[in-house]
């Protein structure tokens, strides 16, 4: 039915629901809140990934990556981007670390969040941990951490991913750059507890991003950087010796696009516990949850009670006091102080 001219002026036109969501939801002790399963036409959806053939990058000493460009079909990039940043909880992780003898606070300048448990380790079907071998609950301690399992929603995508590069998974590591000033340093990927050579799958969606890689000592004659302009739905596999070599990075930007927001999601495979301990760690951290807020477009600190769409307005949120949300992040660090006390962050900041 065609609105009137009347009820134009008085009512905002109701928003667009940008996707739909379903019904049922993935919940569990450890979660602050239940994720929405994927909707059932997304699901339908990427029945057909990957939508293009990966194309090797190989042509540099020891790299070895498969890009997709794109992997998940057009139709379903921008709701899948929306669906994650609205119904994921993240984190933005602050910790000291010793740099130097001198003790320094870290603020990661992305938000973040984990699910997912080492191989000695697995969920039951009741959500309970149990010993991957002998089945038997974990005795308490073996994690200072709370692992969670992965959600319906990033278990469908672990699942097909999985199928198309041969590899499993049991980590699922998502971050969010909420503008062009969030980024991730210089890094690899090549902690002890994923074993020698591992194959990472990392996902886009949202933003485009400018994903730079670069030897660790420099090949004489090379390019000294390679620079993959990452879209939405694109997919790249980092394999063989590439984590053993390279370095990567998504550097901060300028401009309109990086303010669209960007989501990344790796899938890893930890053997070890320390590689739990070391995930939540610098993924969750001291817990601090945030949400998306459709109604103000950014990310809010969320508290138990809040319910899931309802815009909080500034002042409620921020708890009388206005401010942009690094303000918030700062209060964050006084409030969880995250320590540091063993290990390094499993990607630099
Ligand atoms: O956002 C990206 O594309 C890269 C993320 C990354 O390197 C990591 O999480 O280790
Ligand atoms: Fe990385």
């Amino acid at each position: 039915m065609k609105r009137s001219t009347l009820d134009m002026f008085i009512k905002p036109a109701a928003k667009k629901p940008k996707y739909e969501a379903s019904l049922h939801k993935s919940n569990h002790v450890t979660y602050p809140f239940a994720v929405s399963h994927l909707p059932a036409p997304f699901t339908k959806q990427l029945g057909t990934v990957p939508v293009t053939e990966g194309k090797p990058i190989n042509d540099q000493p020891n790299l070895d990556l498969v890009y997709y460009q794109p992997y998940i079909p057009v139709s379903i990039q921008a709701g899948m981007f929306e669906f994650l940043r609205q119904e994921l909880f993240f984190y933005r992780v602050q910790y000291s670390i010793n740099r130097g003898g001198i003790q320094t606070q870290v603020n990661t300048p992305r938000f973040t969040t984990v699910f997912g448990v080492d191989a000695t380790s697995r969920f039951n079907d009741n959500g309970d941990l149990v010993d991957a071998k002998t089945n038997r609950p974990l005795l308490q301690g073996r994690y200072k951490c709370k692992p969670r399992p992965i959600p319906q929603c990033l278990n469908e995508l672990r699942k097909l991913i999985e199928s198309v590069v041969g590899e499993n998974y049991n980590f699922c590591l998502v971050n969010y750059y909420a503008d062009g000033s969030d980024s991730i340093a210089y890094h690899s990927d090549d902690e002890r507890f994923l074993g020698a050579d591992p194959a990472i799958a990392s996902l886009s969606l949202g933003a485009k991003r400018d994903f730079l890689l670069r030897h660790k000592t420099g090949s004489p004659g090379k390019p000294r950087q390679i620079k993959l302009p990452l879209g939405s739905g694109d997919m790249v596999l980092m394999r063989g010796k590439t984590q053993a070599n390279w370095l990567h990075s998504i550097p901060k930007r300028v401009g309109e696009e990086a303010k669209k927001g960007r989501i990344n999601i790796t899938f890893r495979k930890a053997l070890v516990k320390g590689g739990t301990d070391n995930y939540y760690m610098y993924n969750v951290g001291g817990g601090c949850v945030f949400r998306w807020d459709d109604g103000l477009r950014r990310m809010m600190l969320w508290r138990e009670g809040d319910v899931a769409g309802a815009s909080r307005t500034e002042a409620q949120a921020q708890g009388g006091t206005a401010g942009p949300l690094r303000a918030q992040a700062d209060e964050v660090a006084q409030a969880q102080s995250v320590v540091a006390l063993a290990g390094t962050p499993s990607s630099s900041v």
